[in-house]
């Protein structure tokens, strides 16, 4: 069986380390190369010991994926330096799959409203496809540079986009309060990640400000053919993986709650990594796992939809959905590599 081979760029983080993890036991690949500029030589296992014995690489320098011979790059990189190696990259025969947000959005301009940087990449945007795969899976196979969402963003889009696919959203009603724990915030520590300010602590940030706010209302804007903004409050919850999403909307129309399950069985049939609940999921039922379960529910007294779901966020908020997304574009079945059972308790 021909094995694909593949590069991690930025395997001594969080992501890049669990890109590794899955693809190291994916069947149809082998990892060729896994970079970090700051641990150059060491072991891959001296800097993740989970992975001794198993995985004992040598790190090497980024430089060197641009003379090997890979189909698959996975960026697993902080936005802004993405986009340089991106752009060094665009002439390689191998595809990309980007973890960071430098192509997820429609365009330079917008990005540098959000992200306060000018884009050095701009063109890459023509060829960027939004790699989320419940919803775009046809164009994500014939793509050659795949954004993969952001964390926040596949929680509370796949929240949504029933409804807004259904067009039952009345505009700008929606409401998103998100929790995110701290391996979101990458493995650099920092004041907001300090364990004294996270532990038994809780508190939002980015409010009105967030990069997700944008990434969410566009994809579901273009769902629904119109503009709607949305209000996005993300919290830094003391945990290390997960993220629970609670979200409100107004519809049109009141429905029953009967109707509301119909919408979401129908628009997730056949998804295989979507799981509708009948009870809030927590953070702990997709621990480890790249589900993202979806409670939606009717509160007949507000008249307001209200939306549960819950994702890791390393996993369907990054590694696994960028694994869904390379089986994808290299015309394998989809779910190769993926179906981990959630890890609870
Ligand atoms: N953590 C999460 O839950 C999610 C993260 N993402 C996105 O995925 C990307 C990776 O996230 P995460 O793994 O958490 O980040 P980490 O901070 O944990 O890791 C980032 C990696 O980038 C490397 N790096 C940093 N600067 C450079 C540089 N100038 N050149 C080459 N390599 C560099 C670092 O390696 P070294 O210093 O060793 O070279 C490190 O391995 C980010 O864009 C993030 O926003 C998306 C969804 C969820
Ligand atoms: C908890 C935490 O800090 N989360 C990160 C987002 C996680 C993420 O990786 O998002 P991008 O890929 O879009 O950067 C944040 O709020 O900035």
């Amino acid at each position: 069986m021909k094995k694909y081979k593949i590069a991690i760029v930025g395997a001594s983080g969080f992501t890049g380390s669990e890109l590794a993890r899955l693809l190291a036991r994916h069947p149809q690949v082998e990892i060729t190369a896994i970079t970090s500029e700051t641990h150059t030589g060491k072991l891959f296992s001296d800097l993740h010991p989970q992975f001794f014995g198993i995985l004992d690489m040598s790190l090497v320098s980024a430089e060197s994926v641009s003379n090997s011979e890979v189909d698959i790059i996975f960026l697993a990189l902080p936005h802004k330096i993405s986009m340089e190696y991106a752009a060094k990259w665009k002439n390689l025969s191998a595809k990309i799959i980007d973890l960071s947000g430098d192509f997820r959005l429609s365009s330079p301009e917008v990005y540098k409203d959000w992200y306060l940087k000018e884009h050095t990449f701009p063109e890459g945007f023509k060829n960027a496809v939004y790699g989320l795969p419940e919803l775009f899976a046809d164009r994500i196979a014939k793509a050659s540079l795949v954004a993969n969402p952001g964390c926040y963003p596949t929680a509370s889009i796949l929240a949504l986009a029933p409804l807004f696919a259904e067009g039952v959203v009345e505009s700008d009603s929606v409401i998103i309060d998100a929790k995110s724990g701290l391996t979101g915030a990458g493995i650099k520590a920092s004041e907001a990640t300090h364990f004294s300010n996270v532990n038994e602590n809780f508190k939002a940030y980015g409010i009105g400000v967030h990069r997700h706010t944008i990434e969410i209302e566009e994809q579901l804007s273009a769902l629904g053919h119109f503009n709607s903004t949305i209000q996005f409050t993300p919290h830094l919850l003391p945990v290390d993986r997960g993220i629970l999403v609670t979200a409100y909307a107004t519809l049109k129309n009141p429905v029953k709650q009967n109707q509301l399950d119909e919408i979401y069985q129908k628009f997730y049939r056949g998804k295989t990594f979507v799981r509708l609940r009948n009870s809030p999921p927590g953070i702990k039922d997709v621990r480890g796992s790249h589900y993202c379960d979806i409670f939606p529910t009717w509160d007949e007294r507000t008249q307001r939809v209200i939306i549960i779901s819950a994702i890791d966020n390393l996993l369907k908020g990054a590694a696994s959905q960028a694994v869904h997304n390379m089986n994808l574009m290299l015309g394998m079945e989809e779910s190769i590599g993926l179906n981990q059972i959630p890890l609870r308790p």
